[in-house]
C-alpha cells in the first residue's frame, strides 16, 4: 500500500506546472467517439488514473487508443459497441459520459448504474430527461441504465433543474448529431464545458454559447476527428496556491489561467495572499497571518466545490472563525473527521462547516476520503507539527500527476512510499517507515 509522508515547516518557493484538466479531458475522450471518420489527436493530457480509465471504457466500445507523450490518438471509425459496465462505471462516474455520443451515434447505450460516492448521492437525472426530450426511452434494470432510440435523436428545448456540468456535456454530446435545434437552458457555465464545444466545433458541430446560461446546438450529420489541446487544470493548479499560501511561501503557478480562478483568488486575497500575474501563469505570496473568511461553494462563476476542502486546510490557518457553506453536494466533508485528527476544531451544522483557527496543527495518520480530500490533507501536513502519514492514495491519483515529486520540487519535506518494498529501500527511507 502506498503512503505519502510529509513533515511540517518548509516555506514553498520555486515554479510549478499545471497539466491539462482531468475534468475537460474526460469528456473531450468520450466526445471523440462521435467522429465516424478520421482520427483525434488530443494534446497536453494528463497521466490519470481516470484518463487511463476512460481510455480502457473507450477500447470495449471498439475504439483504438494510443497515448504516449500526453497525446491521444483516437480511431473510432469501426462500428462501436454500446455497453460501458459497472467495473468502470465504479471507479469513475465520468464514464457515464459515453451514453451521449452512443446514443448521437448509434442510437443505443448500456451503462452500468453508478452508484452513490463518497461525497454525495449524485443522480444522474438530468442527463436522462434530456435524451428523453430528444425521443430516446430509457429504461432501468439489473443496475443498467440503458437509453434507446429509432433513427436519429430530436432536437429539443431543455431546461436543467441544477447547472449540473455532466448532464450539460452529455446532452451537448447527444445533440451534436440531433435532426434540428436544441436549445439547453440552465447549463453549466464552466470552462471545461466551453473547451468540450470548442472541440465539438472542430469536428464539425454547431455549438453556441457555451459559457453562457444557453446553449444552442445544431444538429449535423456527421462529425470527423479533430486536433484538440485540453485547457490547463484549474483545480489542480488551485492546490498549487493554496500549498503556497499556507506555507508562507512564493510559487509562481504556471499554466494557471487567472480568469478561470476568479472566485479562488478573491477569497484568497480577502485572506491576505497577494497575487501577481506573470508569463504563463500567477505568482502566490503567502502572508504571515491569515484573516479569517466565509465561503460558499456554487456552479462557476461561483467558488469550486472541487476547492473546498483545500480552501479548509487554509482557513484551519486563519485567525479566528471561518465558514464554508457546500451548496453542490450534500456530502462533501469526509475530511474533517481526518482534520480533526491533526488537532483542528471544526463543527458541522447542516451545510456549513464552522472552523476556529489558528489550528495548531499536528501530523497524524489520516486517510484520503476523496480525491480534493487527499490533496487538502496533505496541504495541512505542509504545516502541520511533525509527520503526517496519508493513506488511500487511489483517490489522489485519479486528478493529481506526480503531487508529491510536485511539492518536493518546492522545497517541501515529501516522500511517498510503497510499504511493500519498503524494507528493501535506503536508511532514509527506513527512519521514515518506523515513523511511518
Ligand atoms: C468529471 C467532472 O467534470 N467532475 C466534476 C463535475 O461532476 P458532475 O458533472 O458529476 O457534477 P454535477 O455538476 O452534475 O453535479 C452537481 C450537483 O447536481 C446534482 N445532479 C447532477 C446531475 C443530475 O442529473 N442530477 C443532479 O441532481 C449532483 O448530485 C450534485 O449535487 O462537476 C462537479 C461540480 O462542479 C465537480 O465537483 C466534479 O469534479
Ligand atoms: C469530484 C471530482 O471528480 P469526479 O466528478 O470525477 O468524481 C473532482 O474532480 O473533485
Amino acid at each position: 500500500m502506498d503512503k505519502i509522508i510529509v513533515r511540517g515547516g518548509r516555506r514553498l518557493s520555486g515554479t510549478v506546472k499545471v497539466e491539462g484538466a482531468k475534468n475537460a479531458v474526460l469528456p473531450v475522450i468520450a466526445a471523440s467517439l462521435l467522429a465516424s471518420e478520421g482520427k483525434s489527436y488530443i494534446y497536453d493530457v494528463p497521466s490519470l488514473a481516470d484518463v487511463y480509465t476512460i481510455n480502457e471504457v473507450l477500447r470495449l466500445l471498439n475504439t483504438e487508443v494510443i497515448f504516449n507523450d500526453n497525446m491521444i490518438q483516437v480511431d473510432a471509425s469501426k462500428p462501436l459497441l454500446t455497453e460501458a459496465p459497472f467495473e468502470y462505471v465504479r471507479k469513475m462516474r465520468a464514464s457515464v459520459l459515453v451514453m451521449g455520443p452512443l446514443l448521437a451515434r448509434v442510437g443505443h447505450a448500456r451503462v452500468a448504474l453508478p452508484g452513490g460516492c463518497a461525497i454525495g448521492s449524485r443522480p444522474i437525472d438530468q442527463h436522462l430527461k434530456g435524451f428523453e426530450a430528444m425521443g430516446a426511452s430509457v429504461v432501468v434494470g439489473n443496475g443498467f441504465l440503458e437509453a434507446k432510440v429509432e433513427g436519429r435523436l430530436r432536437g429539443a428545448k431543455i431546461y436543467l433543474d441544477f447547472p449540473s456540468v455532466g448532464a450539460t456535456e452529455n446532452i451537448m454530446m447527444a445533440a451534436v448529431l440531433a435532426e434540428g435545434t436544441t436549445t439547453i437552458e440552465n447549463v453549466a457555465k464552466e470552462p471545461e464545458i466551453v473547451d468540450l464545444a470548442n472541440y465539438l466545433n472542430a469536428m464539425g458541430a454547431k455549438v453556441r454559447g457555451a459559457g453562457t446560461g444557453t446553449i444552442r446546438i445544431d444538429g449535423v450529420e456527421k462529425l470527423v476527428g479533430a486536433h484538440h489541446t485540453i485547457i490547463p487544470d484549474r483545480i489542480e493548479a488551485g492546490t498549487f496556491m493554496i500549498a503556497a499560501a499556507i506555507t508562507q511561501g512564493d510559487v509562481i503557478v504556471k499554466g494557471a489561467v487567472p480568469e478561470h480562478l476568479t472566485a479562488l483568488i478573491a477569497k484568497m486575497e480577502e485572506m491576505g495572499v497577494r497575487f501577481e500575474e506573470v508569463k504563463d501563469g500567477i505568482r502566490v505570496i503567502g502572508p504571515e497571518r491569515l484573516k479569517a473568511i466565509d465561503l460558499k461553494t456554487m456552479p462557476y462563476p461561483g467558488f469550486p466545490t472541487d476547492m473546498q476542502s483545500q480552501m479548509m486546510a487554509l482557513q484551519l490557518r486563519a485567525e479566528g472563525t471561518s465558514m464554508i457553506t457546500e451548496t453542490v453536494f450534500e456530502n462533501r466533508y469526509m475530511h474533517v473527521e481526518e482534520f480533526r485528527r491533526m488537532n483542528s476544531d471544526i463543527k458541522i451544522e447542516g451545510r456549513s462547516a464552522i472552523i476556529n483557527g489558528p489550528a495548531n496543527l499536528q501530523g497524524a495518520e489520516v486517510s484520503a476520503t476523496d480525491l480534493r480530500a487527499a490533496a487538502a490533507l496533505i496541504l495541512a501536513g505542509l504545516v502541520a507539527e511533525g509527520y503526517t502519514r496519508v493513506v488511500e492514495l487511489k483517490h489522489l491519483d485519479r486528478g493529481y500527476y506526480n503531487f508529491t515529486e510536485k511539492l518536493a520540487g518546492l522545497g517541501a519535506e515529501i516522500e511517498r512510499i510503497n510499504e511493500d518494498t519498503i524494507t528493501k529501500s535506503s536508511n532514509i527511507i527506513n527512519v521514515r517507515s518506523n515513523l511511518a
